[in-house]
């Protein structure tokens, strides 16, 4: 039995990069976390320890810095599409190249003051391989919570079954969404924005039964909303917050009192696509 190598693919990981605008004393700032990973003809470094198909991470770290300043970073897909196809065009061994980027919101303040927005980032992954260029944009840890309309019953019950059914209950998430779009060009900022509008509405506004419906219906909205996605990806927690037993103090609780209990948790995923239009292969 042979020993063969297998999928390999390598790069940098957490490469921070600032890039501020300065126009005139109005600042504008985007704060960047760029991982880059990259695959071709490779074997030789691994097999061999010949390294001169290999480009260096640290050259990769380097590029990114060196096109911050030459490019400037006009969204996080747009940086990430840069560096992808660059990577491939500049180096003959390199095949595939994967850019993600995270996104960390800051608020203006003032012209040239910011303050960092909460736990919520933003998230574009660029692929590209010679030919195709494929963008996911995404965003992570986006906290929704709606204290009524959500409901849960009429779910199975067996031998193990000890949780009450409810008609009115807290519905807690933090959004993890990430969606693939049908082409690699568009206004990302605005596109983003758009997605986030429609998760939100969809999360506020539907009357829900389960977390598992109210997934499928902010999918549901994305995709009615942004023509130019394919599909979506969306990752639920299910933030539970239990209502607390008051009557050993002679009280009522009439949905007043919750303890927010953060494990264990239950976790609610689900693609929505359309119709005709293939998922994509792979984990994205
Ligand atoms: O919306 C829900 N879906 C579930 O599958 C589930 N399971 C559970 O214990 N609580 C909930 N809530």
């Amino acid at each position: 039995m042979g020993i063969v190598l297998g999928p390999n693919r390598y790069g940098k990981a957490q490469v921070r990069v600032v890039h501020v605008v300065r126009d005139g004393d109005r600042h504008t700032l985007r704060d960047l976390d760029v991982r880059t990973a990259l695959a071709g003809d490779l074997a030789a470094t691994h097999l061999t320890g010949d390294n001169s198909q290999v480009l260096p991470t640290d050259s990769q770290k380097n590029t990114v810095y060196a096109f911050a300043r030459k490019h400037g970073v006009a969204s996080p897909e747009a940086f990430a599409l840069l560096l992808a196809r660059h990577f491939v065009h500049s180096q003959p061994a390199v095949r595939r190249a994967e850019v993600a980027v995270r996104e960390f919101g800051w608020q203006r303040l003032g012209q040239h003051s910011f303050q960092r927005g909460g736990a919520e980032t933003r998230t574009a992954t660029a692929t590209y391989d010679g030919e195709t260029a494929r963008v996911v944009s995404g965003l992570t840890d986006l906290v929704l919570l709606n204290t009524t309309n959500s409901e849960f019953h009429g779910f199975v019950r067996d031998e193990y079954t000890t949780l009450p059914e409810t008609t009115d209950r807290i519905l807690a998430t933090a959004v993890d969404a990430r969606w693939r779009h049908l082409d690699a060009d568009a206004d990302w900022d605005a596109a983003h924005r758009q997605v986030r509008e429609a998760l939100v509405a969809a999360f506020v506004e539907t009357y829900s039964r389960s977390l598992q419906q109210t997934l499928y219906a902010m999918g549901r909205r994305v995709l009615e909303a942004r023509p130019e996605v394919a599909e979506i990806r969306l990752s639920l927690p299910n933030r539970h917050h239990i209502p607390v037993d008051l009557s050993p103090f002679g009280l009522d609780n009439p949905n007043a009192v919750f303890v927010a209990t953060d494990q264990p948790y239950g976790v609610i995923e689900g693609t929505v696509g359309r119709d005709g239009v293939a998922p994509a292969d792979g984990d994205w």
